[in-house]
């Protein structure tokens, strides 16, 4: 054993024992022969003491902070929407509500059958139709949870029509939806129409919440929306602070930021809506068949003109001595399609500085955007949502994709929804007049749109911005974040108690026992 160097204590479970470290000159058999000066009581019992102590600040430091086992808490929102219900749970660390970022999608649930505007002549079915998805949701939410879990449930525009057309009928499906929804085991918070401005601003909360935007304060996502009934825009930009247009403005304060976000909401213009302005437009005469340019060709599909014009976007132009029905047939052309198209929209009058279309104000457009919901169902089908795709490529595929027969459609997309198949060659053509006739879009701003469906395994939609803003989960002011993480606190705490150790050692550097001899050159 060596004696010019102090005693190194390596840590034994069992026992704290001074070990002497491997010396680099060999002891003399003299020296191994004399006393060890270091074991002194003295010496060993403060060594012993430093290295409990150390052991315990360390110990310590690691028990206090260790992350909790994780608690969650859960919300759930139903997203009535004109074509179908979904149902969205959202769970979330219960220690720390006011954290961005954190609150996550668990599980969906898309509710069998129409969306609930469709059952205004039995409104029961509306409220039965629900039951399965909240069935499922009592399995992903644990039990001991379930009162305390806050459940939505907002309408979009197919409810808007509804309530605009018939607002008795709007309030049974409401009265029947409430009825299922308070017999669940969870806290029903009440079910209500969204308005337009709260559709678009929610859809733009969520989209900068789950890309954690709001709390760095980072430059925000603009966020486009198209449902069946209604479309939505919403973006911030820097020309625009609300005056030229007040109903086209929301104001937040998030994490301590404020935001003056341009929203509006065109009713009539979700994907299933503007396909019946346009085939209101091709059918003003009350003819008995269309060839139509929006349709594969080969399709043929017969209409009945009470369905087509059941609706307050078209009502109102029902032609006058039209058969009952029409048949409607497929040529196929792009272009022709987009000057159907185009119809729907009225870019004549305009007061404000500039305009979108139907004499609606619209800042100048300032990106990046997320596009969801059906611009994601759409594009995605058609291979469009590589961001490298230039508009005009986007076209020249849609225009190929049109004219191509319906036989060899639906023999290459067997398990697709026909009703779907039949209609991506409109929509895709209506998404982009809507996206540069409509919004102004150019060739080079049209990169800075990116189709979504999730981020970060969340749907993009309005339901999590409302139900974040329905449990203030969003502060106005940025939370106090503690300086260090864990990790970092637990070894820096490690780091300076090493530190004192080596500092107490050197302390003791007079007790230290000098070397009798030199080192010897072998
Ligand atoms: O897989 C799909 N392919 C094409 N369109 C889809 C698909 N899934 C949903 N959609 C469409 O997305 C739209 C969703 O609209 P939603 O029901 O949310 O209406 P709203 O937001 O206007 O109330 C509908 O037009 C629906 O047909
Ligand atoms: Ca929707």
């Amino acid at each position: 054993m060596c004696p010019h160097l102090p005693p190194l204590f390596f840590f034994n479970p069992t026992l704290l024992l001074p070990v002497w470290p491997v010396c680099f000159f060999p002891p003399t058999l003299s020296e191994m022969k004399e006393k060890n000066p270091w074991h002194t009581p003295v010496t060993i019992i403060i060594s012993v003491i430093g290295v409990i102590a150390i052991v315990a600040l360390v110990t310590v430091a690691v028990l206090q902070n260790r992350p909790l086992p994780k608690k969650y808490k859960y919300g759930i929102v139903l997203d009535a929407g004109s074509s179908h219900t979904a149902l969205y749970i959202y769970e979330w660390p219960a220690e720390k509500d006011n954290n961005t970022g954190r609150v996550q999608q668990k599980h969906s649930c898309k509710v069998k059958g129409p969306g609930i505007s469709s059952y205004a002549s039995a409104p029961l079915k509306a409220g039965e139709s629900l039951r399965e998805c909240m069935q499922e949701a009592k399995q992903w939410v644990p039990e001991k949870r379930h009162h305390e879990t806050p459940l939505y449930l907002g309408a979009t525009a197919g409810m808007r029509l509804l309530n605009m057309e018939n607002s008795a009928a709007s309030e049974k499906v409401f009265g029947a939806v409430e009825e299922t929804l308070q017999k669940s085991p969870f806290s029903f918070q009440g079910a209500r129409i969204l308005s337009g401005q709260e559709e678009g601003a929610f859809g733009w909360v969520t989209v900068n919440y789950l890309d954690d935007r709001l709390k760095q304060g980072l430059e925000t996502t603009g966020a486009l929306d198209l449902g069946g009934a209604s479309t939505q825009i919403s973006f911030v930009s820097d020309q625009f602070d609300g005056s030229e247009s007040l109903n086209n403005s929301v104001t937040f304060r998030l994490y301590g930021n404020d935001y003056n976000l341009y929203t509006h909401s065109f009713l009539c213009y979700g994907k299933d809506q503007a396909l019946r302005l346009t085939l209101a437009h091709q059918t003003q005469s009350g003819p008995e068949s269309i060839l139509d340019p929006c349709f594969n060709t080969g399709y043929t599909s017969t209409r009945n003109y009470s369905v087509l014009y059941d609706s307050p976007c078209v009502s109102d132009r029902k032609p006058q001595n039209a058969p009952q029905t029409f048949t409607q047939q497929g040529v196929g052309n792009f272009q022709e399609c987009q000057e159907v198209v185009k119809k729907i929209f009225n870019f004549t009058h305009c007061k404000y500085t500039r305009c979108s279309f139907n004499g609606v104000f619209q800042p100048l457009l300032q990106g990046p955007f997320g596009a969801f919901s059906a611009y994601y169902f759409v594009m995605n089908f058609l291979n469009l949502t590589d961001t490298s795709i230039s508009l005009d490529t986007v076209k020249a595929k849609l225009e190929r994709y049109c004219a191509t027969p319906w036989s060899q459609v639906t023999q290459q997309h067997p398990d697709t929804k026909v009703k779907y198949l039949a209609e991506y060659c409109f929509s895709g053509t209506y998404i982009l007049t809507l996206l540069t006739n409509g919004y102004n879009f150019t060739s080079e701003t049209y990169s800075d749109i990116k189709f979504i469906k999730k981020i970060k395994g969340s749907d993009a939609g309005w339901t999590l911005g409302y139900m974040l803003n329905l449990t203030n989960m969003i502060p106005a002011e940025a939370p106090d974040t503690p300086p260090l993480p864990h990790a970092g606190y637990v070894s820096i705490v490690t780091v300076m108690a090493l530190l004192l150790f080596i500092l107490f050692i050197i302390s003791l550097r007079p007790l230290w026992p000098r070397c009798s001899k030199q080192p010897q050159i072998i």
